[in-house]
């Protein structure tokens, strides 16, 4: 059966507030709160229908609306297919239209509103930045001022990828690094191979500790860090990070590496027809730079992952 389309919009405000709006009782998934949108019409294309439903419903003109990500998710009664894009300009001031109440709440606080189950990867998505940050230890010396240049670039996410450096040495990093990212508002993966006992917020898991980890329910981990990421190679680690409730994905390499010469890429096309198939925020990595971003969103990414691009 075919998918109900649906355009969706996470609308942000100059201050970083996001719009959510209270679904009417009666609807299918009512009285929870949603994304402005709706269903898209026959012979309109996604941005027509996000650009109709968002004047429709809360009278702003949407400006540039970029994709965020795109959710398959099947209610009991229906099939949708969520077609979600971020806008960050629009004009106008926000109003209800149609009697829905709405309020501009931050990032953070979407956790404390119950939305429709099929929401849970576009709150993650609306959260997370577009850059992820792979801090790597080929040279301890300059772990910290590698550090210091990420977070001087306004990076928000970052891995600690410390797997040559002695368990000793790691604690001894954390400790002065977790301190710096907080006060930047940055969060601190570590990478599951790496021994840490210092507390971060989060883990990410390699793609074997990943294939190795099983959920008894076959659902979300019942004990988790705040934040759980993995890397992906291939649709079946796609697919299992998204049953064992992963929060968002690195896909490698999408181009060519200099940290794994010789491995095959797998061009945007793979990258785009893989994330197209899952449900979570998925990170391209392998020979990033900056330039690649508009690229990895267009084809449906939440942005870029890289070891050597913020550093250059
Ligand atoms: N707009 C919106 N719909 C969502 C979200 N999450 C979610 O599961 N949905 C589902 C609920 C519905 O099955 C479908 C949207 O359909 P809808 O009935 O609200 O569409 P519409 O605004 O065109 O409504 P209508 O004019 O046909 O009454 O998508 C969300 O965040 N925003
Ligand atoms: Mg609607």
């Amino acid at each position: 059966m075919n998918p109900l389309q649906v355009a969706v919009g996470v609308v942000k405000n100059p201050e970083g507030k996001i719009l959510i709006s209270l679904r009417h009782a009666d609807l299918h998934q009512g009285g929870l709160w949603e994304f402005p949108g709706g269903k898209i019409e026959e012979f309109e294309t996604a941005e027509q229908a996000l650009a109709r439903e968002l004047k429709e419903e809360i009278n702003i003109t949407v400006t540039t609306a970029i994709p965020l990500i795109t959710i398959k998710h099947q209610y009991p009664d229906r099939l949708v297919q969520l077609n979600v894009f971020l806008v960050e300009q629009f004009s106008g001031e926000a109003k209800s239209l149609e009697g829905q109440l709405f309020k501009w709440v931050t990032p953070a606080e979407l956790e404390h509103y119950a939305f429709p189950a099929a929401n849970r990867p576009i709150i993650t998505a609306a959260r997370l930045p577009h850059h992820y940050a792979i801090l790597d230890d080929a040279d301890e010396a300059l772990l910290l001022t590698n550090l210091q240049e990420i977070l001087n670039r306004g990076v928000k996410l970052i891995q600690a990828r410390l797997k040559t450096l002695p368990p000793v040495s790691v604690t001894k990093f954390i400790e002065q690094a977790y301190p710096l990212c907080q006060q930047q508002q940055a969060v601190l993966l570590m990478n599951s191979a790496v021994e840490c006992p210092a507390e971060v917020d989060g883990v990410h898991l390699t793609s074997n500790h990943l294939m190795a980890l099983r959920s008894s329910s076959g659902q979300a981990l019942t004990k988790r860090p705040k934040w759980l990421a993995a890397s992906c190679h291939n649709l079946e680690q796609l697919l299992h990070a998204q049953n064992i409730g992963v929060d968002f994905v690195v896909l490698a390499p999408v181009l060519a590496t200099q940290t794994h010469p010789g491995a095959a890429s797998l061009g945007w096309e793979q990258f785009a027809d893989l994330v197209a198939k899952i449900n979570l925020p998925v990170y391209a990595l392998g020979g990033m730079t900056e330039s690649n971003l508009t690229t990895a969103r267009q084809s449906g990414g939440q942005g870029i992952a890289a070891i050597r691009a913020f550093l250059d």
